[in-house]
């Protein structure tokens, strides 16, 4: 099959990755309302179709924090993308390269900064957690200083990791010893290409940007493991005071859905926040992003920027997001399904099938520029809010 649409990189995906590796990029937690509802919540959304301008020139580039993009959409950070297809983070780092589009790595990415930064020449953004360990935290960061990051993620909704009963009943999570790891090398006997790719000439297998701490534990247990142990629930509005001092660069906070807690960022200076609930894999039974954005759009806009991201997986889902009130949007799973069907190459396409949709909802909803995209983009702007 050759993929259409950012969606046909999911079967294709289905196809090549190991049962546990697809479960896991493709489950959210719980009973997956909140999963179902960001992207039903957003497909529900009505364009407003108007005719009869000259759409013949469209301008789909954007400032984000300073700098001029191509597409007012960024890769999303993703934990162990990197096991999807060799070396896959650098792999989406140059595609979102040759995008003009800003690539967000993740802390539990399996390349490190630094072979990030030696794969591309375009500056990325660090996602960061928090974690117990505050030097390593400092770190970290100075590592992201050095590779140049452009841009600091810190995610602030996984507090504690939501459950996903997908990833037990798939043999990723809870299968320990010699039986677990039986099990996922049986299921990736049965995907002989992604074997051969990723866990034969794919090495090492670790988290890149925190393999100095775990030593010798490269495992997925020892992965998980570390999460559980290392994340750091103690996390609070205080602790943007210790990043600020050590992070000069622009600051986005990652898992707002609440209209108080956006004002809370603004108030407390945060460059941006992102708009997300984690694409329904922390706290399942909260609102669709789509839901959550118009309210927070209306209190904070003009006092930061705004991402969002959850359920997106078409350029009539960026429009629809931007017409929503954010600034840029982030594509999640999306970008993830294109590099496990074809590497670097199927996320440039998926790409250009998300912009050459960009493009299409514009000129039917006459919008010749990204700022032109707002409420009377929509048939009904209101009604989700
Ligand atoms: C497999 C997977 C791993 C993720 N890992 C991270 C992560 O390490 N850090 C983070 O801030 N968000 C992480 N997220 C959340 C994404 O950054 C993003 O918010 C979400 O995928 C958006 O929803 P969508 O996939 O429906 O587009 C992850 C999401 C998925 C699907």
């Amino acid at each position: 099959m050759k993929a259409a649409s950012a969606l046909d990189y999911r079967e294709l995906a289905r196809k090549r990755l190991p049962h546990f590796l697809f479960e896991y990029i493709d489950g959210g937690s719980y009973s997956e309302v909140t999963l179902k509802r960001n992207v039903a919540d957003l497909e529900e959304i009505a364009l407003r179709q108007r005719v009869l301008t000259d759409v013949s020139t469209l301008d789909l580039s954007t400032e984000l924090f300073g700098r001029t993009q191509l597409l007012p959409i960024a890769l999303a950070p993703i934990g162990l993308a990197g096991m999807n297809a060799r070396r896959g983070e650098v792999q989406a780092a140059r595609a979102a390269q040759t995008a003009g589009i800003p690539f967000c790595l993740s802390t539990v990415s399996a390349c490190s900064l630094d072979e990030v930064a030696a794969g591309t020449s375009q500056p990325f953004w660090f996602q960061l957690y928090m974690i117990r360990d505050r030097a390593f935290m400092r770190d970290l960061l100075a590592k992201a200083k050095a590779a140049q990051c452009s841009a600091l993620v810190f995610t602030v909704d996984m507090p504690v990791p939501g459950s996903r009963y997908r990833d037990y009943r798939s043999g990723l999570a809870g299968a320990t010893g010699l039986m677990g790891a039986a099990r996922r090398a049986i299921q990736a006997a049965l995907r002989p290409a992604w074997a051969y790719d990723v866990a034969l000439r794919g090495r090492p297998h670790q988290l890149g940007n925190v393999a100095p701490v775990l030593g010798k534990n490269t495992g997925l247990e020892d992965f998980f493991a570390w999460m559980r142990n290392n994340f750091d629930p103690t996390v609070s509005w205080n602790d943007l005071t210790f990043i600020r001092e050590i992070w000069d660069g622009p600051l986005i906070i990652k898992g707002i859905l609440d209209v108080d807690d956006a004002k809370a960022a603004a108030d407390l200076g945060a460059d941006g926040i992102v708009v997300s609930n984690h694409g329904g894999r922390q706290l399942d039974g909260v609102p669709s992003t789509a839901r959550a954005l118009p309210p927070i759009a209306d209190a904070v806009r003009d006092r930061l920027t705004i991402l969002a991201d959850g359920g997106v997986r078409s350029g009539l889902d960026v429009v629809r997001m931007l017409a929503l009130g954010a600034h840029g949007v982030l594509l999640g799973r999306a970008w993830v399904y294109a590099l496990a069907a074809g590497g670097e190459k199927g996320v440039d396409h998926m790409l250009r099938l998300i912009e050459a949709e960009i493009r299409v909802a514009m000129a039917l909803t006459s919008c010749r520029n990204i700022a032109e995209i707002g409420p009377g983009t929509l048939v009904a702007p209101g009604r989700l809010g």
